[in-house]
């Protein structure tokens, strides 16, 4: 069996597909090629990152695909029930990456209240007297620690954020419809543990009260921060978004920036992915990465090995054929 990875897969993915007798294709193939592609070649599982889309159009003129498989979590590139009901597995890692985003979150989090991503730009080539300007421009640095910050949803990143930000002496709280309350369980490196109890609250509240937010809730039809949203939020509050691009509403979190309502923000996704508004892309308070929170080695290692066993398994119960 033919599989084509056509936005990477990770070489111990490629190693444990080879060794079950696949033959796996890492070939980057133009979306308007992919179908004609997979045809020709006889594959019969596509892999995809959040690059590929695997539409209906796709599914419709592949009869021979039998497996879909998205290295990560978001499965808002793929039409998903649409491939179901042609019979075709879709599949996902939805645990790998986890760790991977957290870290980003902090990142950005870090770079945001020490001015980190204006600064590198900013720093004074040689000849340039301004170094002492700079220290005072980027004087009112924040700590983390003791500080709340407020996630919206509790999934699996936000759970990893959560003990991250634990770990870091800052109070969590967050809201999520689908999960009441969850115990976040610390793990140290001596072995043990401390877990803490946490019960959701209104989006509302927790505007008001968090000095830092986090998104991590899947694509969305509509913003979860607008303009009303961000009245709400405390004078100075830092917002981090490595969910989901239209999650934050961009001209809105721009005025509010410029306004200083908002102190800075940290963005992974944007609402015109992969060009993001020049409006963005220019904003000295905005920290920015090219959707990268799962482009680890460590995240991909995992995802390419899980993407492996679960098509293996799936052959394995006869469940393709
Ligand atoms: O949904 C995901 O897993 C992340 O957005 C990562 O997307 P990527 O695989 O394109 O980096």
């Amino acid at each position: 069996m033919k599989i084509l990875a056509n936005d990477g897969i990770s070489k111990s993915g490629i190693v444990a597909l080879e060794k079950a007798g696949f033959e796996v294709i890492t070939t980057k193939v133009a979306q308007e090629q992919v179908a004609n592609f997979v045809n020709k070649n006889n594959i019969s599982v596509i892999l995809v990152r959040s690059a590929t889309k695997v539409r209906k159009d796709i599914i419709d003129a592949c009869p021979g695909l039998k497996i879909v498989g998205r290295g990560g979590v978001g499965m808002d590139n793929i039409d998903v029930e649409y491939a179901k009901s042609k019979g075709i597995h879709v599949i996902n890692t939805p645990a790998s990456s986890s760790e991977s985003v957290a870290e980003l979150v902090f990142a950005h989090l870090f770079t945001g209240v020490r001015f980190l991503h204006d600064s590198n730009r900013n720093m004074p080539l040689e000849g340039d007297t301004n170094f002492d300007g700079l220290k005072k421009a980027y004087a009112n640095g924040l700590e983390l620690r003791g500080k709340t910050l407020g996630l919206i949803g509790m999934g699996r990143i936000g759970q990893a954020t959560a003990k991250m930000a634990i770990g870091l002496g800052m109070k969590v709280i967050y809201s999520d419809t689908h999960i009441p309350k969850k115990d976040i369980k610390v793990s140290f490196f001596d072995g043990q543990s401390i877990s803490i109890s946490l019960v959701s609250q209104t989006q509302e509240s927790l505007f008001q009260e968090s000095d830092f937010i986090s998104l991590h809730v899947p694509a969305q039809d509509t913003h979860v921060i607008g303009e009303k949203e961000l009245e709400m939020m405390k004078d100075g509050v830092g917002i981090v978004n490595c969910a989901r691009g239209g999650a934050i509403d961009e001209v809105a979190l721009v005025k509010a920036l410029d306004s200083g309502k908002v102190l800075f923000a940290g963005l992974d996704v944007y609402e015109s992915e992969p060009n993001p508004e020049i409006t963005i892309l220019m904003n000295p308070k905005i920290s920015l990465t090219p959707h990268i929170g799962a482009a680890t080695e460590e995240a991909q290692d995992r995802i390419g090995t899980e993407l492996a066993h679960q098509i293996i398994s799936l052959l394995s119960k006869s469940l393709v054929i």
